[in-house]
């Protein structure tokens, strides 16, 4: 396979970059040469993260683009949103591909992307460039790709357990609520009051409801698959764990299916992609179960009195929902396996 491919990660000093310098440090085919910092340049990272004493002993480095690509093939960019719809374009433009974790390309609309994270959105010509990275589903599309926007996490957990039951019309779109509760890492590293030790042990809370960022890009998504606009309800809940998603999903059956139809739908939608594990019958995943791990897993019940189903998916969220899936669409961009550097089993327990 050649040379390694070298990568830098802007945002490294947060979770979402520390998470892609531990999967990246086992990735046969891929080599992190630059660790970019926009505040603590000139640092080492082990200095804000001692796990990684004497695993990265560089320096970070500062943002300058001809830097970066005088080090680095591709980027992957893990700062908050606004910061890659300004710095993507460059970049692009001096022959580097991106794999941005940040919510900055996922929406196609620059209109929806302001309503919804209140800030200016990248230009149209880029947002049609990005290809919406969620893997098991559009992958074919990030072959050979220049910029890829990766799915959040919670649409990453929600839109597995949604799509095949709604490209094949076996849930009516407009009957869907989508509960979804997230480990306190799905915040990211800066301290803020909703989410310090005092106010999240022993809790759990309801948050951003309607109002979450992730709902035009699961109704974007829901859209695109149904063929017809999809809206839908989704309340997200913090939960007083480190890392983890569950969305649990409701909707109405169209027609007589049982939870064997439910598993045997999914296996066939998902055969080929490993990262998908679905649960057998009268088994639904728990958190626990993906820990540390690129799975997403998903479990049914079908409930004949209300004619509802009821969906479980998980996922950690900075592995498949963050890290893990861009190191896949990495994969996937590159044409390699997509598994590559991704086959470890969940922590357990
Ligand atoms: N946490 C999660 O589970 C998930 C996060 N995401 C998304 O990934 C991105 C990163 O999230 P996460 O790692 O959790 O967040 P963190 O807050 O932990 O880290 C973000 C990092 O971005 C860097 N940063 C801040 N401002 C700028 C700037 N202006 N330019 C460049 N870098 C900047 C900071 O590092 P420094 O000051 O050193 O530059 C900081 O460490 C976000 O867009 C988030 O929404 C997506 C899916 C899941
Ligand atoms: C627990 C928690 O606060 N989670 C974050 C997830 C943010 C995220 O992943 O951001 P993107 O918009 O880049 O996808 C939230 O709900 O906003």
């Amino acid at each position: 396979m050649g040379s390694k491919v070298r990568a830098a990660i802007v945002g490294s000093t947060g979770y979402g970059g520390v998470e892609l310098i531990r999967l990246l440090a086992s990735h046969p085919q891929v080599e992190v040469t630059s660790v970019i910092s926009s505040s603590s340049a000139g640092t080492p990272i082990a200095e804000g993260y001692p796990h990684l004493t004497e695993i990265r002993t560089e320096l970070l480095d500062g943002i300058e683009s001809a830097a970066i690509r005088a080090k680095a093939d591709v980027v992957f960019l893990a700062a908050p949103a606004g910061v890659a719809s300004k710095l993507a374009p460059e970049l692009l433009e001096i022959g580097l591909k991106i794999i941005d974790v940040s919510g900055d390309f996922r929406l196609k609309s620059p209109a929806l992307y302001e309503e919804w994270y209140q800030k200016e959105p990248a230009g149209q010509a880029h947002l049609d460039r990005a290809v919406y990275g969620l893997a098991e589903v559009f992958g074919e599309e990030s072959k050979g790709a220049d910029l890829i926007a990766n799915p959040g996490c919670y649409p990453t957990a929600t839109l597995l357990g949604l799509i095949p039951a709604v490209a094949e019309g076996w849930i009516d779109p407009a009957t869907i609520i989508i509960d979804a509760k997230s480990g306190v890492s799905g915040a990211g590293r800066g301290a803020s009051l909703g989410t310090h030790y005092a106010e999240i042990n022993e809790n759990f809370k309801a948050y951003k409801v309607n109002k979450h960022q992730h709902i035009p890009e699961i109704e974007q998504v829901l859209s695109r698959v149904a063929g017809k606009p999809v809206t839908t309800t989704f309340t997200t809940h913090l939960v007083p764990m480190t890392r983890g998603i569950m969305s649990t999903m409701y909707a109405s059956i169209r027609g007589e299916r049982s939870d064997r139809d439910f598993i045997d739908l999914y296996r066939r939608y998902y055969e080929g992609r490993c990262f998908v594990r679905v649960r057998g019958e009268g088994v639904l995943p728990a958190t626990k179960e993906v820990f540390g791990s690129n799975y997403c897993d998903i479990g049914f019940a079908v409930d004949r009195r209300t004619g509802r189903v009821t969906v479980v998916s998980v996922i950690d969220n900075l592995v498949k929902g963050a890290a893990g899936q861009a190191v896949q669409n990495l994969n996937l961009l590159m044409g390699w396996d997509e598994k590559l550097g991704l086959e470890f089993v969940p922590v357990y327990p």
